[in-house]
């Protein structure tokens, strides 16, 4: 392991520069393990730097979209290589600065790794077709042209996969970026942009401006330099971003909540399915938009499930997510560990019964951390809050039903629609699930977590603003469609 470097302090890169805040400002990352470390002092800044960083964007704009393709995916290439030489050193930066396991942590940075490559290659790849003419002279095709500068607005619980699945493309098909990591991650995406600096990208094409969201981020989405804003978060800033990035005619993606249900069948395999909903429901502390919340089980196998969730969440192992020992880390930040204390109360305040947890985790290296137990509530019904609203941290909301129909159906009532897994055996009951569940991302005998990188990734309802990240679907997105007719 890297011996590891707190308190450095860190700065924005702008115009293939170093700089510093221009507020002269620096913030701490805390490491939500032990409030008292220091992971290193970001920059705190304002909406010039998010000018001067549109304006370096927009200056090296021209140049980067007349490179080949494969040009632009050779420098995402070399930044895979600096990343992958350096993924154990920035995992445990991303362990320390939002506590999810290094095991986690060192798969994500991975996970990275493979985007870029990914990405790399799409450069090379087709960006349009040839349509036949009603005119036999002419020659019709399309292509694909980038939109310009791109915002990118990412959040904290995936502080590599998210940053990258969003400028790896954006990049490849010819834009340059402003990325505006969360505050709590800042540390981790400077590192991530360091590796674009090593691998020799030209100076404007990828900046990053650091500073509080309620200032960066609608200097970013207002900014009339910005022609298309991809954000990932919160659905309430996720409208916001809309609404600014509407108001100028500039293109906007959001990726937003989830609420995702995972159906437990009479006929499932148990075990299986209490294993894909602890990993679904509990890793990264709950803390994924693809999150397993609620837990819908059908009557006749209601008791048996139940007794063997909670014997396998007695197990689980609270800690420092450096520890090789911790299953669990503590919550990214302190907000976010009240706002899951409060969706606890409120599930006992409106009549939910505690099976397990329920409180802050206390006890031997837990005092100065943000940790919450593994939580399971039972008797929740379909209209509780903590059925409805994203919690965003280790909570379970057990619902019993009667049918795989009223499963179906109390899965689909929810304003939320990104992912949904169902255990069962029953190839008629998958067929069913797979056409009636309003999620974008459908898994079968699977958890509900668990994105892979070439596909199609994005929700239905409130989750996303219906347009997909990831895989070949990136394109959509980061590209604008030109048709050419051509005469002699
Ligand atoms: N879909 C997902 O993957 C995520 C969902 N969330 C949800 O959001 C809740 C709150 O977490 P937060 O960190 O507060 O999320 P957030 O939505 O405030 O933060 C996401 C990103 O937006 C930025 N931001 C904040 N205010 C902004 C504004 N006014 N305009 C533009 N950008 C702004 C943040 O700095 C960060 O980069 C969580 O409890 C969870 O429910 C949070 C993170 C990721
Ligand atoms: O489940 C995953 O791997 C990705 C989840 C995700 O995109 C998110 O939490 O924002």
């Amino acid at each position: 392991m890297t011996a590891f470097q707190g308190e450095q302090v860190y700065r924005n890169y702008i115009q293939g520069e170093w700089t510093a805040a221009s507020t002269g400002r620096t913030v701490p990352s805390l490491n939500p393990a032990n409030r008292q470390e220091v992971v290193g002092y970001v920059p705190d800044s304002a909406s010039e730097d998010v000018d001067r960083a549109v304006a370096a964007a927009q200056a090296a704009s021209r140049a980067w979209r007349r490179l080949s393709g494969a040009e632009r995916g050779s420098v995402l290439h070399r930044a895979a290589n600096v990343l992958e030489r350096r993924a154990d050193e920035i995992a445990e930066t991303m362990t320390r600065e939002m506590g999810k396991t290094l095991a986690e942590a060192k798969g994500e940075t991975l996970r990275g790794v493979a985007i870029l490559r990914y990405y790399a290659g799409e450069g090379m790849r087709s960006i349009g077709e040839v349509i036949p003419s009603t005119d036999s002279e002419a020659l019709l095709f399309t292509t694909r042209v980038p939109l310009g500068v791109v915002g990118v607005i990412s959040p904290w619980n995936f502080p590599v996969a998210i940053p990258l699945w969003k400028t790896a493309p954006a990049l490849v098909y010819g834009n340059t970026v402003v990325l505006k990591p969360a505050q709590e991650t800042a540390v981790t995406a400077a590192k991530v942009t360091e590796c674009f600096a090593e691998a020799g990208i030209p100076a404007g094409v990828l900046n990053l401006v650091c500073g509080s969201g309620s200032v960066i981020g609608p200097a970013l989405a207002e900014h009339p330099g910005v022609n298309g804003i991809t954000f990932t978060g919160s659905n309430a800033v996720g409208k916001q971003v809309s609404r600014a990035a509407l108001a100028r005619g500039a293109k906007y993606q959001l990726e937003m909540g989830g609420k995702n249900p995972i159906i437990i069948a009479a006929d499932a395999n148990l075990d299986l399915a209490v294993e894909a909903t602890i990993s679904g429901g509990l890793k990264s502390t709950g803390q994924k938009c693809t999150a397993t919340s609620r837990v819908i089980i059908v009557r006749e196998v209601y008791e048996a499930f139940k007794a063997k969730l909670l014997s396998q969440i007695a197990s689980i192992r609270l800690g420092d997510g450096m520890s090789a020992d911790s299953w669990m880390g503590p919550c990214a930040n302190e907000r976010q560990m009240d706002t899951v204390l409060q969706y606890i109360q409120q599930g006992l305040d409106e009549g939910a019964v505690l099976l397990a947890g329920g409180a802050r985790a206390d006890g031997p290296g837990l005092s100065e951390g943000f940790y919450v137990q593994p939580t399971v509530f039972d008797g929740v019904t379909p209209q509780m809050s903590i059925a409805r609203e994203e919690i965003f941290g280790p909570v379970l909301a057990l619902i019993t039903v009667d049918s795989l129909q009223e499963a179906i159906d109390t899965a689909n009532d929810s304003d939320y629609g990104l992912s949904a897994s169902i255990y069962t055996q029953n190839i008629g009951s998958v067929l069913s699930f797979i056409r009636d569940m309003d999620a974008g991302l459908v898994r079968v005998n699977a958890e509900t977590a668990g994105v892979e990188l070439q596909a199609p990734f994005g929700g239905m309802k409130m989750s996303s603003s219906h347009s997909r990240e990831q895989g070949q679907a990136a394109i959509e997105f980061f590209t604008s469609i030109k048709t050419v007719f051509v005469k002699p």
